[in-house]
């Protein structure tokens, strides 16, 4: 039902909280691709055809063949991206691709090599940034600048939903054009992005319980649809898991589960407003095999200056707090996810 005229929600799949991701599609005839709909980068990247068979993450993920869509443009700039966790390189191309149910002339990137970690892992093929067009590597317009130049979106904002739970369904939503009330209760509270075309905004700081622990003399705050958990400058974040009571393994921080049902929420002060996260909200409870595992959805990242040091609020806060993405004024607003 095209019920924000022009567009349809994209229904995304949650898997296990930690990866959220939608389908696309691109070339004629359609060639779909799963990707997450990431506001912390700008570009829209698919595993490409023609990746090399060495490169793994490529070869077990959809591919994009240039051959078979009858309104393929070649273009052939070199492309690279750099996540904290790992590269993609490729080249451009341009074709039709369908997002919402809106068709867009997008230029694009062919992945001919992902690095193994973390693509390995990824349930999704690739990532479509919803960033704003300043951080888009190539100079690329984006997907949903493409969207709004064709004047079809009711209001020039888009909305994320998130489950907190892999056994509901959908696993999220994606909104163009709006909001979706079905997913949150209340009313928004607004704030200003900052001057510099991220979705990032200024944040008053972090508590721990009652306690002011971090960020008191402000800090930057990203709004990471594409980031899995909550990072923070790594010295902040391992205070914050002392304080817990969580220990770091390989694989994270792990807290003993029997100590969950006590431990503090954790409040980010923005836009005037307390964002609490309580313990069920942060830690990730895995029965496995050998016993019930706690991981806290927190990790330490230094993202140097003049970028850093940032919090990077991902899909832990997101699944908590409905977000609406406002490209029209400028801002970010949190409604309580139902
Ligand atoms: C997509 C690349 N990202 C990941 O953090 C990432 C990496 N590798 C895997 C396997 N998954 C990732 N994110 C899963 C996910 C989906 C939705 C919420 O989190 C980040 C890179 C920085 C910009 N923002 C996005």
């Amino acid at each position: 039902d095209d019920t924000n005229n022009g567009t349809v929600p994209t229904p995304l799949i949650n898997y296990l909280d930690t990866q959220y991701y939608g389908e696309i599609s691109i070339g004629s005839p359609a060639q779909m691709f799963n990707v997450v709909f990431d506001t912390g980068s700008a570009n829209l990247w698919v595993p490409s055809q023609s990746c090399s068979p060495f490169s793994t993450a490529c070869f077990t993920h959809n591919r994009y063949d240039a051959s078979r869509s009858r309104t393929h443009v070649e273009n052939g700039t070199g492309f690279s991206i750099q996540y904290a966790s790992g590269n993609v390189r490729g080249f451009l191309s341009e074709d039709v691709v369908v997002v919402g149910g809106i068709p867009v002339v997008q230029v694009f990137a062919e992945a001919t090599s992902l690095s193994a970690m973390p693509f390995i892992f990824a349930k999704f093929d690739g990532v479509l940034g919803m960033g704003y067009p300043n951080v888009a590597i190539d100079g690329i317009t984006p997907v949903f600048d493409r969207i709004m130049s064709q004047h079809v979106l009711k209001e020039e904002v888009f909305s994320v939903y998130y489950s907190r739970d892999p056994k509901h369904s959908p696993g999220g939503e994606l909104v163009l054009g709006g909001t979706d009330p079905n997913y949150y209760t209340g009313s928004f509270n607004y704030m200003e992005t900052r001057e510099t075309g991220k979705w990032e905004v200024t944040m008053k700081g972090v508590s721990v319980g009652m306690e002011m622990m971090f960020c008191a003399e402000g800090c930057t705050a990203v709004i990471d649809t594409g980031s899995s958990y909550i990072t923070g400058p790594a010295s902040s974040v391992s205070m914050l898991m002392k304080t817990i009571g969580a220990q770091l393994d390989e694989s994270g921080y792990k807290v003993n589960c029997d100590t969950v049902k006590k431990l503090p929420s954790v409040t980010f002060h923005l836009g005037g407003q307390e964002y609490s996260l309580s313990q069920e909200d942060y830690i990730l409870w895995q029965s496995q095999i050998e016993g019930d595992v706690c991981t806290v959805t927190f990790r330490g990242l230094d993202v140097p200056p003049p970028t850093g040091p940032i919090w990077i609020l991902g899909a832990n806060f997101i699944a908590r707090y409905y977000t609406e993405f406002d490209r029209r004024n400028n801002r970010i607003g949190f409604a309580t996810a139902v």
